[in-house]
């Protein structure tokens, strides 16, 4: 994710790494961002940690955006980096849940990576040693100091004070990785874009927004794909759920025009059995559907809209997949296609077309990526309320503290 600029600041003391070294550090936000609610929450069983992986440029920063604001920080906006610090912090604080970049645990800096010539997807220039430790220690109710690693310098800054809030997202290469890391995870996406789709969203970002020339940006490609396939791709046999971008279906290759990204066929893979998620599913749940909405509710160009449901096999694990191959061409229509979904984690009828709608300039509102990301934030969202729920029916016994 980008750096982010913020202002103000006050000063406070922690303990870091092991105690080996103190370092005074700027943390005014934590006052105002880290509330009393977030704190008791936390206190009273822990955060609960989503991961989210992903090569970079694949939709992690758009899909934090769409959960933060199902998480009720009201706007995206509203996430905002934690003030007075780095501004070249990586992390994201909202009303509900902090997200946190795992680029901050790069262990070799940019040079450092350069020198020894390995990628920044190499497990080898990554700390996971220090990863485990300060997500099992927010986990538990402590707040860390943790590194930042500062795209704008390629340097690894001062850290920045992590207290628990209610939800943690870790974001990043790598949150399946390691196994101990992995088992702290309370659910975990994969977003798992196709090549030629991820080819095009990069030169679009990287080129417009960046600055880099197509050939930069291929050779970047190809320098990153050996280590892309060895560390990153197999995470996705972990995720509870994967939402895969492929080209669309619905036009034949010979009639294609090249541009791919502009039609796309969205797959949402649900993992059945995991706790505090139920998959979403089409009219009947445990089916196989096959459904075209266009016609005299739903406006449709070419080359149309078409979604399946269907169970099927994921890495040797049952799963429910939901699909959507097309784009929306009137988002408020979105409504009919909600209301034939079900086990959504709405609290109210509608409530994924007005998130639709509320972000519709985010990238791929018009389309499976937006809605599947939508749901998928729901689910996160009725997942925390499960947990909080059931720790409340349950409270830790008194009598063993007294
Ligand atoms: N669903 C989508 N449809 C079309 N384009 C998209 C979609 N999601 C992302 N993009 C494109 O890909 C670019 C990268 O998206 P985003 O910033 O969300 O990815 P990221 O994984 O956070 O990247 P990084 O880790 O490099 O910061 C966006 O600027 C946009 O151009
Ligand atoms: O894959 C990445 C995750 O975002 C980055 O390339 C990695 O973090 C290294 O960053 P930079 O290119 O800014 O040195």
């Amino acid at each position: 994710m980008a750096a982010r600029s913020f202002s103000s600041a006050s000063t406070t003391t922690i303990l870091l790494r092991s105690g080996r070294w103190r370092r005074t550090m700027r943390a005014a936000a934590f006052p105002f961002r880290v509330s009393c609610s977030a704190a008791a929450a936390a206190a009273a069983g822990g955060t609960v940690v989503i991961g989210l992986a992903a090569d970079s440029g694949c939709g992690k920063t758009t899909f934090v955006r769409r959960l933060t604001s199902v998480l009720g920080a009201g706007t995206a906006a509203a996430a905002a980096p934690p003030w007075g610090g780095n501004p070249g912090s990586n992390t994201l604080l909202g009303d509900a849940a902090t997200v946190i970049c795992l680029d901050d645990y790069h262990s070799l800096d940019r040079a450092g990576r350069k020198e020894r010539g390995v990628t920044a997807l190499d497990p080898r220039a990554n700390d996971f040693d220090l990863m485990y430790r300060q997500l099992k220690a927010i986990k538990e109710g402590r707040a860390v100091a943790k590194p930042i690693y500062n795209h704008a310098t390629g340097l690894l800054d001062p850290p920045e004070l992590i207290t628990p809030p209610k939800i943690l997202v870790v974001e990043g290469l790598h949150p399946m990785y390691d196994e101990r890391v992995r088992g702290l995870l309370d659910f975990s996406i994969y977003l798992d874009i196709s090549s030629d789709i991820k080819f095009a969203w990069k030169i679009q970002r990287d080129m417009a927004e960046r600055g880099h020339s197509l050939e930069s940006i291929k050779a970047s490609i190809e320098a990153r794909k050996p280590d892309f396939d060895a560390y990153i791709d197999p995470q996705k046999q972990y995720a509870d759920a994967v939402i895969e971008v492929l080209p669309t279906r619905l036009i034949a290759a010979a009639d294609d025009d090249g541009d791919e990204g502009k039609v796309l066929r969205v797959k949402l893979i649900m993992k059945e059995g995991v706790e505090h998620f139920a998959p979403a599913y089409l009219f009947d749940e445990g089916s196989t559907i096959s459904w075209i909405p266009c016609g005299r509710k739903l406006s449709c160009s070419y080359p149309g809209i078409k979604f399946s449901y269907f169970p099927d096999t994921y890495f040797g694990h049952e799963v429910s997949v939901l699909e959507m191959d097309g784009k929306f061409d009137k988002l408020d229509e979105l409504i009919y296609v909600e209301s034939h979904l079900s086990n959504l984690s709405t609290k109210y009828y509608g409530e994924v077309t007005q998130q639709m709608l509320k972000h519709a300039d985010f990238p791929g509102s018009n389309n499976g990526t937006g809605l599947f990301q939508t749901i998928v934030g729901l689910k996160i969202r009725d997942l925390y309320e499960q947990v909080v729920a059931e720790r409340a029916a349950s409270p830790p016994a008194l009598a063993a503290v007294a």
